[in-house]
């Protein structure tokens, strides 16, 4: 089936990522669905706003809970791709959609709730860890289904951790920098591409532009020569977040933990093996958004502060 005819389906498609998943879909020239949990009177107005927006961009909404498997079965059953973006508390409602699709039949490639660090090949502290390991528990029940999947690495790709580290949307001259600073982002429009091609197949696919990888200090840098401000680098050190990781109650710990494997560890910047796929060289004629050009868009647009749920 040619790219462009195939349906996708995205589970989590009003959330963080999923919103970005289905606009990306949809502007790829996908009939696009969106399984969702029904509006009710305590439906934030965002949330309402954004199913009125992606239905007038053409999206579909199937409504209804993770738990309801006929009413996903039949769904299913409409659409050749499906992308999971649910967030990390509901990671292993995922086998309920593991199921359907197994009970269905038809899904050519299933994409299950990455959009992180590549779980396979890092360890990080005990509490991420913990969180990966339900990641990798997901991979592997996808694999032992025999259904084909692409499993997306997209680390820190993407302007989340771009906007966590310079929260451009306040005011403040102090800027958090993890350890010493020195540790070396487009998920949904390669997302969608990767999720609709046949090279990608039962593949990982890791996300790492080559223009996007820099340092803490790299960007804090980079933001003051376009800010023209000058910024209070305040360090905390590994020892302080390996204490927080190990002292504060759970879910608290994970964030930290995160932290330390991204900005002290650089665990998103593994060597990459000679038969690895890349995102940007796979799709070389597409011009990813340069985090220079991520930072000029800060400027005028500053986003607000984007917090995962733990
Ligand atoms: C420090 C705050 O981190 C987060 O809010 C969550 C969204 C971050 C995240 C969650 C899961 C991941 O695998 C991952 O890999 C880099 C990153």
């Amino acid at each position: 089936m040619e790219n462009e005819k195939m349906k996708i389906m995205i589970f989590g498609g009003t959330g963080y990522i999923g919103s970005f998943l289905a606009k990306a879909s949809l502007l790829l020239g996908h009939p696009t669905f969106v399984y969702a949990r029904p509006i009710t009177p305590r439906t934030t107005p965002s949330k309402v706003e954004l199913h009125k927006e992606l239905q007038s961009m053409g999206a579909t909404f199937v409504l209804g809970e993770v738990e309801e498997h006929e009413k996903i079965v039949s769904a299913l059953r409409e659409v050749d791709v499906v992308i999971s973006a649910l967030a990390y508390p509901q990671v292993f409602d995922q086998l309920k959609i593991i199921d359907a699709i197994k009970v269905a039949g038809n899904i050519k490639r299933f994409l299950p709730s990455e959009f992180g660090s590549e779980e396979d090949r890092i360890t990080p502290l005990p509490p991420f860890n913990a969180l990966l390991e339900k990641k990798r528990k997901i991979r592997r029940a996808v694999e032992a289904a025999g259904i084909p999947y692409t499993f997306v690495s997209t680390n820190c790709c993407g302007s989340y951790f771009v906007n966590y580290l310079l929260h451009p949307h306040e005011k403040g001259d102090d800027i958090v920098v993890y350890g010493s600073g020195e540790a070396k982002e487009d998920v949904a429009m390669y997302t969608i591409k990767v999720a609709t091609d046949p090279r990608t197949c039962n593949r990982i696919v890791i996300y790492r532009p080559p223009e996007n990888i820099l340092s803490q200090l790299e960007l804090i840098s980079l933001w003051e020569k376009k800010t023209g401000r000058s910024f209070n680098r305040i360090h905390v050190s590994e020892e302080e977040i390996v204490k927080l990781s190990e002292t504060l109650p759970p879910p608290n710990d994970i964030p930290v933990s995160i932290l330390h494997s991204v900005f002290i560890k650089g665990q998103t910047v593994f060597e990459l093996r000679e038969d690895d796929m890349e995102a940007s060289r796979l799709y070389p004629d597409y011009e990813y958004t340069t985090v220079d050009q991520l930072l000029d868009i800060f400027l005028v647009n500053p986003p607000k502060p984007a917090a995962a749920v733990f």
